[in-house]
């Protein structure tokens, strides 16, 4: 057997707090990805969504930023990129892979000229990957990973909101570079799928990981809490905890988190 395409997860969100779930869902991609053999998850990306997003209850990316940071200390392969939030405006998600895929193609070690990189990486990524295909030659393997979209079941059944999403990102996202969707309860992805054209023309390029232990953990939930005075220990990383304590976001009523980690 030939060499496994190389894959980057991206996560793309608000991360408005980042919860233990975001980290649990590149944990559950990469095993599943690598249990195929198709496949060596060499890195995951966290790219918080712009201000610009405008969406309630999203603290300022420069926040959101540092308690990804904190959040990642315990992760020795999911990196934050923070180029998309720097931006004062927002990015539709296939903007985003697209920079990001440039970036890789770019800063790869490949022989060839970028244009030529890029090429070859669209074949892979359309065909390869939906037949199996695994290079074999050494030529074929001197490739740029492909930048995959990491997701919870609910940010793929949004493609079916009116408006949301523009149908050529759709088909943009799912043919050139494939999606990792982790199970959420009150979600069926499955069926999703297999309701929507598109979604199963290029069914061969969305991985659907069901997550059998099963945690609801939201940034809403958290934020919910947090405004309650509630404790959010063990649902967050304790560095975000500090750091949520420390900035008072969320609205925390005072004297509510007054051990480090936010136990009470
Ligand atoms: N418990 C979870 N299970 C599976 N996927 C999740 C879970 N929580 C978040 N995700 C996924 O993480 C990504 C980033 O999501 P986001 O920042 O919106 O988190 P969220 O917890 O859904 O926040 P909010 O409640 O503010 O919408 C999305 O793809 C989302 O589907
Ligand atoms: N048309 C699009 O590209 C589109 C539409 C809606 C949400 N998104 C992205 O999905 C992610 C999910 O964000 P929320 O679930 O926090 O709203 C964000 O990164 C956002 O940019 C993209
Ligand atoms: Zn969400």
């Amino acid at each position: 057997m030939g060499s496994p395409v190389k894959v980057i997860l991206l996560a793309c969100g608000s991360f408005s707090p980042i919860t233990n779930m975001h980290l649990r869902m590149f944990e559950l991609g990469r095993d599943a990805l690598n249990k195929t053999g198709r496949f060596q998850v060499v890195s995951g990306v966290i790219s918080p969504v712009s201000d610009g997003y405008g969406k309630k209850d999203l603290v300022p990316a420069k926040h959101r930023c540092e308690m990804v940071r904190a959040a990642l200390k315990t992760s020795d392969w999911v990196k934050l990129d923070p180029w998309e939030c720097t931006l004062s405006f927002w990015s539709p998600t296939a903007k985003v892979l697209r920079h990001y895929q440039e970036q890789y193609d770019s800063h790869s070690n490949c022989k060839t000229t970028p244009s030529k990189k890029r090429k070859k990486l669209s074949n892979r990524s359309v065909s390869d990957v939906q037949t199996n295909h695994i290079p074999s030659s050494d030529t074929e393997t001197d490739q740029s990973p492909v930048v995959k979209l990491l997701c919870g079941a609910d940010l793929l059944e949004s493609f079916a909101v009116p408006g949301l999403w523009a149908q050529e990102d759709i088909e943009y996202i799912v043919s050139t570079h494939g999606l990792v969707v982790i199970s959420r309860v009150g979600t069926d992805p499955h069926k999703f799928i297999y309701d929507s054209d598109v979604l199963t023309k290029y069914k061969e390029n969305i991985v659907v990981v069901t997550e059998w232990i099963s945690n609801e953990i939201s940034s809403t939930k958290i934020r919910t809490a947090l405004r309650r005075g509630e404790s959010v220990k063990y649902l967050l990383q304790d560095g975000v905890i500090d750091y949520i304590k420390q900035h008072q976001l969320y609205k925390i009523p005072d004297n509510t988190i007054s051990e480090p980690g936010g136990g009470h």
